[in-house]
């Protein structure tokens, strides 16, 4: 039986008792979204900005107006640009800065919080360098505190306005510590964050979550350079369905199960932001593929796309563990070595044939037509 199967049985289990006061660390799109949804579900809710300014502003039009502007903050929710006021008698920490800032966040957050204070991370993203996955970041900063993760297919938008919603929160607490089942951080936030829109599931597979989150921005860039340059539908079917092999070829290594990311933090987010220009990562390689300058995307507004830093560190973490992610190799061509997307498109698909699923036909042949695929791509991409 998982550590999760709560109450699956005749003798069921207590019902897990959800983390009471919420301090929600991160104040774009979807820090704002989580704090409405965590609102809703009646917990008390403390929302940090980093500004002062910005705090002042969210306060005063009781909207998030840069960054979610079309649904109102309840009266419930405190906002502070002080973190220590923030985290103050928080239950739990729900983390959702960029994952450029999650180490340094969780560095001030060590200054403040007990080490029984767990943290949930919703960035999605690998470190580069370090190549690790956000909540060991945030855990090499901390005092062993429990760490969990919430990722899944979740425009902070229509998360917000209700939209029904779906998400999973992991956690290894159960694991490691032998914690009951209803006991676990991300059963204790599933219960917490839960509404009549926002339906958590949990996980006990942490890495599996989290490397879901961190790739599929990737692909998703891979997607939009894809249509941004006119091929079509089929296309984008292969990326996210081979996307999803890699996937689960990086997860096994990290500690994750293949399983997993056949789940909402896998698939369900790779389909997602492989199909919506909701998406910033699809929509930033759509402006890419169409032939905008990377400075010019998003009218040289400054956005958070993951993805473009993670196609480096996705690929060096792969690299180091003898994975081979085409996919995430070829975007990193793209956008970090000068590759144009027709030669990118032609290393792809004039690879080696393989089996499907790879597991279970250990074959590689030679590709009859890979010299032409290049010239191929060119011309029709001309
Ligand atoms: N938006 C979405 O739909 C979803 C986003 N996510 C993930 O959530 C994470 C956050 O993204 P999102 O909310 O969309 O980003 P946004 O671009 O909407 O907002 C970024 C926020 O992070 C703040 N920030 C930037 N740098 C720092 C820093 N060094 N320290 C503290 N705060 C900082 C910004 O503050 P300032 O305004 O002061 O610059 C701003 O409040 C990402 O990893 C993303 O992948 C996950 C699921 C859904
Ligand atoms: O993670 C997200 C949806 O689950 C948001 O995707 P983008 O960061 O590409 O906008």
């Amino acid at each position: 039986m998982s550590a999760f199967d709560i109450g699956a049985s005749d003798d069921r289990a207590p019902a897990p008792a959800p983390y009471r006061r919420i301090a929600v660390v991160g104040a774009g799109s979807w820090g704002t979204a989580l704090a409405i949804i965590a609102a809703k579900a009646g917990r008390g809710v403390t929302l940090w900005a980093r500004r002062d300014d910005h705090a002042r502003a969210l306060r005063e039009d009781g909207r998030n107006a840069r960054y979610l502007p079309d649904v109102n903050l309840p009266d419930s929710i405190r906002v502070t640009s002080n973190l220590a006021i923030a985290v103050e008698d928080a239950d739990a920490i729900l983390m959702v800065v960029p994952s450029s800032a999650v180490r340094e966040t969780a560095k001030k957050l060590a200054e403040l919080i007990p080490a029984t204070t767990p943290v949930i991370l919703a960035a999605k993203g690998i470190e580069p360098g370090s190549g690790l996955l956000m909540s060991d970041v945030a855990a090499e900063e901390l005092h062993g505190n429990p760490m969990g993760a919430l990722s899944g297919p979740n425009f902070a938008g229509e998360a917000a306005a209700g939209h029904p919603t779906a998400c999973t929160i992991a956690s290894d607490c159960g694991e490691l510590f032998d914690t009951a089942p209803a006991e676990t951080v991300a059963a204790r936030m599933a219960v917490a964050m839960g509404t009549e829109s926002f339906r958590p599931y949990i996980s006990d597979d942490l890495p599996g979550v989290e490397v879901g989150g961190a790739l599929k921005n990737v692909i998703a860039i891979a997607c939009g350079i894809a249509t941004g340059a006119g091929f079509g539908a089929n296309t984008r079917a292969a990326l996210i369905t081979r996307g999803l092999d890699e996937m689960k070829r990086l997860a096994e290594p990290l500690g994750g199960r293949r399983e997993t990311v056949t789940g909402l933090a896998g698939v369900g987010d790779l389909t997602l932001t492989c199909s919506s220009e909701a998406s910033r990562n699809m929509s930033f390689g759509l402006q890419l593929g169409q032939g905008i300058k990377r400075e010019d995307t998003f009218d040289g507004k400054p956005v958070v796309v993951e993805g473009d830093r993670n196609a480096l560190s996705v690929t060096d973490l792969a690299r180091k563990h003898g994975v081979h992610l085409p996919i995430c190799e070829a975007v990193r061509g793209i956008l970090h070595e000068g590759h144009a997307v027709s030669d990118a498109f032609a290393m792809l698909w004039g690879r080696p044939i393989e089996g499907e699923p790879r597991a279970l036909v250990e074959l590689e042949i030679g590709h009859p037509h890979a010299r032409r695929a290049r010239w191929h791509f060119e011309e029709i991409l001309s």
